[in-house]
């Protein structure tokens, strides 16, 4: 069972509560991160609040729905430790996991059917990493946001 930490913008609150629902039948603990309702927010504070627990290791993944998934994922990919991906279909959902190890998932919420996006979040949960040469490149990602890199740089 993993801790899934799940939060959206305005754009993203419908397909956030039927994510959060798939997440707990898949045996999960899903984490409401917000927001609540429809009223229009920001994007950075409801992806960095997804990013930071997953950073801090409080959640083992994270989901994060705004308009086109791209706000978010650049957001979240600020926090050392995300890897964060914008996923649009069933072969993007997997490779992000199998090659890059992907913790944190991006969708859009104005782009995806429901059924689609919701088969997507099911293949992304359950797809592992494939390690090996995958392995070395993501270590290569670790490096250059490391304090030792950033420090020669
Ligand atoms: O992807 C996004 C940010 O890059 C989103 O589409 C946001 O949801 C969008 O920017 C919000 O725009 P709005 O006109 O304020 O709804």
């Amino acid at each position: 069972m993993m801790k899934i930490a799940v939060a959206s913008d305005h754009r993203g609150v419908q397909i956030k509560s039927k994510i959060l629902a798939l997440v707990s039948d898949l045996g999960h603990q899903a984490l409401d991160f917000g927001p609540q309702d429809h009223e229009s927010v920001d994007y950075p504070d409801y992806g960095a609040r997804v990013a930071k627990a997953v950073s801090r290791a409080e959640a083992d993944r994270g989901i994060l729905i705004c308009g086109t998934g791209m706000g978010m994922c650049i957001v979240a990919n600020k926090f050392r430790g995300v890897r964060a991906a914008t996923c649009h279909d069933d072969v993007t959902a997997e490779l992000s996991r199998r090659h890059n190890n992907a913790n944190v998932m991006c969708l859009s919420g104005d782009l995806l059917g429901e059924p689609f996006a919701m088969r997507m979040v099911e293949i992304w949960l359950t797809t592992e990493f494939e390690g090996a040469r995958h392995a070395r490149r993501v270590d290569k990602i670790s490096h250059y946001e490391s304090e030792e890199f950033s420090s020669n740089s």
